[in-house]
């Protein structure tokens, strides 16, 4: 199976209601997506997000990183060397990790085809469905308490609360989620790098001191701070997941060696995609870590990877993958079922997903 070409597309779909964290606010999906064409007919399909303040990627800087240095590199190899194809996505340009993973998941999409097989069991087959928790964006109080209650009625029971925009108020805001939905409702915070370490310390001593019950808080600090992230992580009793500050698998042994964080947030827009995500859950596993997969604001497509990735590796013991639920339409066909808080994967060859919308690929 020879790799013939490697387009380029745009699509955009509405999100449900605006998403607002500490770095930005967004109301749209507006994704590059990747189609990798081989002599065969068969085709491999990828996304990527431009989260310009996380990954320093545009919709601009992802289609020419893919024109300009992966397409000229790829084109021509042999699916079959997987190992061979990572090599050069890896080295033919350095970061651009949007780019890169948009491309890495469509090639693994034509790869698990080529072996006739579900990607998720060629990556380890550790289980066939999962739950993800969905996100409360950061606004007034009331609103997220409406927001949170609302997603409980739709059978959430995790809940991931954004906080850090004005670290006085985060607090309050916690304990009136908690109150309001009540004790078995899980739930995760994620600062998005919103507080300094000593506020970091305050607030989550206060949730502690409130048995407020966080499952874990993400990202408390600035993502190069991780002499910040260790001392945040030492003096709490709460769990600490890196997100922002690890994209690499050396980042991760970084941060597991300065014991910087307790548990680590892979994205795939972080690491490159699938091949160097599974350098950390191997790292993550060897330290008896476990990680959490994450996404951006992405649509079911490249989600779809990453819950491949989930099921495929069993140290994924947690999952933020709500893109799909976020987006107002689903425009897709086949790959994994997305019913709210349960993902359900598909025995579909590869990722699964037969229809992109999108009309126009060069
Ligand atoms: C969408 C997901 N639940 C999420 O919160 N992801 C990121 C932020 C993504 C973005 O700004 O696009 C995270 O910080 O975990
Ligand atoms: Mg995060």
């Amino acid at each position: 199976m020879i790799i013939r070409d490697i387009q380029v597309g745009e699509i955009s779909l509405p999100l449900a209601r605006p998403f607002k964290t500490a770095l930005r606010t967004v109301e749209h999906v507006d994704d590059i997506v990747v189609r990798v064409v081989a002599d065969t007919g068969e085709v491999g399909y990828g996304e990527a997000p431009p989260t310009a303040v996380i990954t320093g990627d545009t919709k601009g800087s992802v289609a020419c990183a893919i024109r300009e240095f992966i397409r000229p590199n790829l084109i021509g190899m042999d699916v079959e060397d997987l190992d061979g194809i990572m090599k050069r996505l890896h080295s033919c340009i350095l970061k651009n990790t949007s780019a890169k993973a948009a491309v890495d998941m469509a090639i693994y999409d034509l790869w698990a085809k080529r072996w006739g097989a579900p990607l998720y069991k060629l990556l380890g087959g550790a289980r066939t469905s999962f739950r993800t928790d969905i996100t409360i964006s950061v606004n007034p109080i009331d609103e997220m308490v409406a927001d949170a209650l609302d997603a409980v009625s739709r059978g959430y029971d995790i809940l991931k609360i954004k906080v850090g925009k004005d670290g006085t108020g985060d607090v309050e805001r916690i304990a009136a989620i908690r109150e309001a939905v009540g004790p078995d409702v899980q739930l995760r915070v994620d600062a998005n790098q919103g507080w300094t370490p000593k506020q970091s310390v305050a607030i989550i001593s206060a949730m502690e001191d409130r048995n407020l019950n966080i499952e874990l808080v993400e990202q408390p600090v600035k993502a190069h701070d991780i002499a910040g992230m260790q001392f945040v992580t030492s003096r709490v009793y709460t769990p600490i997941l890196a997100d922002e500050s690890v994209f690499s698998p050396a980042d991760a042994i970084d941060i597991i060696q300065k014991g910087a964080a307790d548990l680590i947030n892979i994205k795939l827009m972080k690491t490159g995609g699938i091949h160097q995500a599974l350098k950390i859950c191997d790292v993550a596993e060897l330290y008896g870590v476990e990680c959490m997969i994450g996404c951006m604001l992405e649509s079911k497509l490249s989600v779809s990877a990453a819950a491949h990735l989930c099921c495929g590796r069993s140290v994924i013991t947690k999952a933020d993958l709500d893109g799909p639920s976020l987006c107002s339409v689903d425009p897709f066909t086949g790959g994994p079922v997305f019913e709210e808080a349960l993902v359900t994967m598909s025995e579909a060859p590869g990722v699964g997903l037969s229809a992109i919308p999108c009309e126009h690929w060069s």
